[in-house]
């Protein structure tokens, strides 16, 4: 598991709690970052209903073309008030970065859940307008991105954490990053599954090294293991829904509430036509986004 990549760029929390999953020796002290933001300080820590951590910040964004949901948090209590954007849209970006602006918050991360295929991703263009933002998306997804993240690493923005959980299946290097699991941490947790688990779906499996058997396995030892007050933030939604828990998903989702062999004749039979996006996205994708596409050549998107 890769730490050290993850830790030269997190902004130290305060607390002298801070530590990573690792008993690695190689710990480095990654430099903090100083409060460049200062004259935001009036910015008053926002929460939301989700969650009663004092410190998050928390929105969820919506880019309507391809019904994916960006979801940006925060931790305000930090003085550099530090943030992250999980599965931001190239085509949603300046509403993005006009929000983080707004409310005072440097943005350290543009994350991926995974190599999306209906869109493209916001990470590349994010960096090209904001320099000092870092890309992440897994190792297993051999794309190009700053920081590539394994299951069991911790991301830290401020004193706050996510903790990342391998969740394969829809494709071979999807993540579910989850709210940390401590006593300053939100609660309930929250966990932003991708593709993985859909309120009331599940990502579909048949390409970019998609398997029902996979997902089937990710979502119940990775998510329906989490507390059932767990809330669930999907990548998509395509019904109207914005948000669920594991306990409402294991009770009612209509795909993973089956034994594992009805859930496979289910995804098999889904008949979905393939997203119009995915020889441009895929690519793209690979690399962050379409800004870098001329330094890698497109790889076909074979199953
Ligand atoms: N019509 C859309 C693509 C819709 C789609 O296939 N969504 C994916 C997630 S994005 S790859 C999916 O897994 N859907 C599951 C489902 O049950 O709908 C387009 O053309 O972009």
């Amino acid at each position: 598991m890769l730490r050290i990549g993850v830790l030269r760029f997190v902004a130290l929390p305060r607390s002298s709690s801070f530590f990573f999953s690792t008993s690695s020796p190689k710990f480095l002290n990654p430099p903090t970052i100083r409060a460049k933001f200062a004259s935001h300080s009036r910015t008053m820590a926002y929460t939301t209903s989700s969650g009663s951590s004092s410190k998050l910040l928390f929105r969820q964004l919506f880019e309507k073309e391809s019904s994916t949901y960006t979801y940006l948090l925060a931790d305000v209590s930090h003085p550099d008030k530090p943030a992250l954007l999980i599965d931001p849209v190239d085509k949603t970006v300046d509403r993005d970065i006009l929000l983080v602006k707004e409310l005072g918050l440097k943005l350290i991360y543009a994350m991926n859940t995974h190599v999306h295929a209906d869109h493209v991703t916001g990470t590349g263009l994010i960096k090209t307008k904001l320099p000092g933002v870092k890309s992440v998306i897994s190792k297993v997804s051999k794309s190009k991105a700053d920081l590539l993240i394994e299951s069991g690493d911790k991301i830290y923005f401020g004193d706050l954490f996510l903790e990342v959980r391998a969740t394969p299946g829809h494709t071979l290097g999807c993540v579910t990053y989850v709210t940390g699991d401590g006593p300053d941490q939100p609660q309930p947790r929250m966990a932003f599954t991708g593709d993985a688990v859909l309120i009331r779906g599940c990502g579909r499996t048949d390409f970019q090294g998609g398997s029902s058997q996979q997902l089937y396995k990710s979502v119940h030892s990775q998510i329906f293991t989490l507390p059932k007050d767990t809330r669930i933030y999907p990548a998509h939604d395509y019904k109207g829904f914005t948000v669920s828990t594991v306990g409402e998903e294991m009770l009612y989702n209509p795909r993973l509430t089956k034994d594992e062999e009805e859930f496979q004749s289910i995804m098999e039979n889904l008949k979905l036509a393939y997203p119009k996006m995915i020889d441009i996205a895929v690519p793209a994708n690979m690399v962050c986004g379409l800004q870098d596409l001329s330094e890698r050549p497109a790889e076909p998107v074979a199953n």
